[in-house]
Order: C-alpha cells, then structure tokens, then sequence
C-alpha cells in the first residue's frame, strides 16, 4: 500500500495540479494507495506520526517541496520501517538534486511504482533550547537561515513560481539579506572535542546533502548515507566576496576560497554572540543563541531509482 503525502500549496499551487495528473495513472495501473492532503504548516508531520504509531512498516510518498519532505520525516515514530518516495515539485528541490531524482513528475512516479534502488539515508537531528527537530537536508545558523525566515513570508517566492522562475527565489532574497545582515561571532565546536572561534561570520551550516538553497553545492563533499555530517563555514570576508562566491558555489568552486572552511564530523555545535535565525531543510526555527546537530541512529529508506 501506497501512502501518498501530497502539499497541494507547494509551489503556489502547483502541488494540487499535478495530484491531478497523476491520480488518473496510479488508478490505471491498479496499486493500492491512499492520499491525504495537508491543509496547514506541519500538518504532514502530525499525520505521519499518526500514521507511522501502528509500528508496521509504510511507504509514504511524498508530493511536495523540501518542507514537506522535513515535515514527513520529522513525523516518522520508527526511521527503519518506513521507505520513502519522493515527487520534487518544491521551488528548491534540493533533497531531490543529491539523489538525482526525476524532475517531471510522472518520470518520478513510474520510478516510485517500480523501484531499481534504494538509498539508506541518515536523517539529521538538531537540538536547540529544550527541543529536537529532525532534518533531511541541512541545518543552519545565520544568513542561509535568515534567508528561508524571508522566503516564507515572501510575495517575491509566490510570483517567482507562478513565472516558472521560483529558483531565483533564494538567490534574489539572498541578495538582500546580504545588504542588511549583520556579520556575527560564532564558536564551531566538533564532536565535543575541537572548538574554532570565527569572526565576522554570514553563516555556519551543517549538513547531510551537498546542496541547499534551491542548488546552492556548499558542501559538495557531503553524502546523504556516509554517516557524517559535513560543516561549511562563511567567515571573514567582505559582503562584496561573500555575495561574489554565489554563483561559485552553485557549482561547489566558492570552497577554494580564502573565508570558507569546511569540516566533517558526527556532532557539531554552534554558538553564536547574538540570537540568530536558525533553519531546519529551509524551514525556519527562530532565533537561537545556540544549537547542536548529529545523525540519527537508524537510517530511513528512500527510494532512488
Ligand atoms: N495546505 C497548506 N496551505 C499552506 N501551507 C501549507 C499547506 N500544506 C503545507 N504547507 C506548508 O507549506 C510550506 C512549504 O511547503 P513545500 O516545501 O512543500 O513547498 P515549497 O515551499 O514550494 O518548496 P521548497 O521548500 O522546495 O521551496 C511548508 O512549511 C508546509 O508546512
């Protein structure tokens, strides 16, 4: 049995529409499944978790954008009984880029309905005040996080998909943020053991998969299924360089220079000298002096091929 996840909002809409090219096909080709529509923010999460309590296993397919894929995952009781497959509609589709799914969402379907492989993927947890909050892709403190508390509340992202250009999004609300941000302090401490002080840092991210931010590759070491976090940090440079390195890093080059430090580790915590906004998979968490992020145990089963 199929359980579909579908955002019908992703994408200003587009979610809804593609359900409905896709719904005639899976009732052509017979499978069991069944479709549930989330109606509000973390929704998916709540059903997830209602749905994933039974202690069977599940295939949830998700239908949406990044967020919905964290909102699924942060909802699943028990990681190693369920497989996930996954129709990338978001504006940034940066879990699907790693894994090099299909973009055309019936290519993604048929993939689903008749799977060639399976990746076992870890699945972040940040850790922040007295909460956990589980991520897929990437957790961050500062500018990559300001930028995700922007693009929620943004009219620019709304008319930018219904352009076709909803890519531009993070890039274009990147280049304002990068105006009015305020460079902060932070201490990186990895696995408990080795702590780095940077100065005049934009961002510090930790991440699972290589790419955030709708394609930005700021970790294009990382590997969904190695086991390690990877850490990227911006610090020390010029808004000027900083907002130059961009498009580097579209293609993972901006690592070659001088004000990016990169890092792999199991745990990582990050300190900061003044509350900061913090993102979970582009998913705002407010502001936070503090946070820490590592892998969970088991690893989640998505479906790849
Ligand atoms: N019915 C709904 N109405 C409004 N918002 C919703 C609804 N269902 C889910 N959401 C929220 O929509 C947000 C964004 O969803 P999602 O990530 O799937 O799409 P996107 O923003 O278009 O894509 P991306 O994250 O790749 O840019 C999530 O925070 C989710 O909680």
């Amino acid at each position: 049995m199929y359980t579909f996840i579908i955002n019908p909002n992703a994408r200003s809409g587009l979610g809804g529409r593609v359900w409905e090219q896709l719904e005639p096909k899976l009732k052509e080709s017979s499978v069991p499944y069944r479709a549930f529509f989330t109606k509000y923010q973390r929704h998916a999460t709540a059903m997830t978790r209602k749905l994933t309590s039974d202690g069977q296993e599940h295939t949830i397919i998700v239908l949406g954008g990044d967020g919905t894929i964290n909102e699924v995952i942060g909802g699943i009781k028990n990681l190693s009984l369920v497989t996930v497959g996954y129709i990338p509609i978001g504006s940034s589709n940066d879990f699907a880029r790693a894994f090099a799914l299909p973009r055309d969402p019936q290519k993604a379907l048929a993939a689903i309905l008749s799977p060639a492989s399976y990746s076992y993927m870890n699945v972040g947890l940040l850790f922040y005040k007295n909460r956990t909050k589980r991520f897929a892709v990437s957790a961050g403190l500062g500018f990559d996080a300001a930028i995700c508390h922007q693009a929620v509340i943004s009219r620019m992202k709304v008319i930018l998909n219904r352009l076709g250009l909803g890519k531009l999004t993070y890039a274009a609300i990147a280049f304002h943020r990068l105006i009015h941000l305020r460079p902060a302090s932070m201490q990186v401490t990895l696995d408990g053991k080795k702590t780095l002080s940077f100065s005049k840092v934009f961002f510090t991210v930790a991440m699972n998969h290589p790419y955030e931010g709708g394609g930005f590759r700021f970790c294009p070491e990382a590997d969904p299924c190695d086991g390690l976090l990877n850490v990227m940090v911006i610090s020390g440079i010029s808004r000027i360089k900083a907002l130059l390195l961009l498009p580097f890093a579209f293609k993972g080059w901006h690592t070659r220079f001088h004000g990016v430090y990169t890092y792999t580790c199991k745990e990582v915590q990050i300190e900061g000298d003044i509350a900061l906004p913090v993102h979970t998979d582009g998913e705002p968490v407010f502001l936070q002096h503090s946070i820490r992020a590592c892998l969970e145990p088991e690893k989640l089963r998505v479906i790849t091929g």
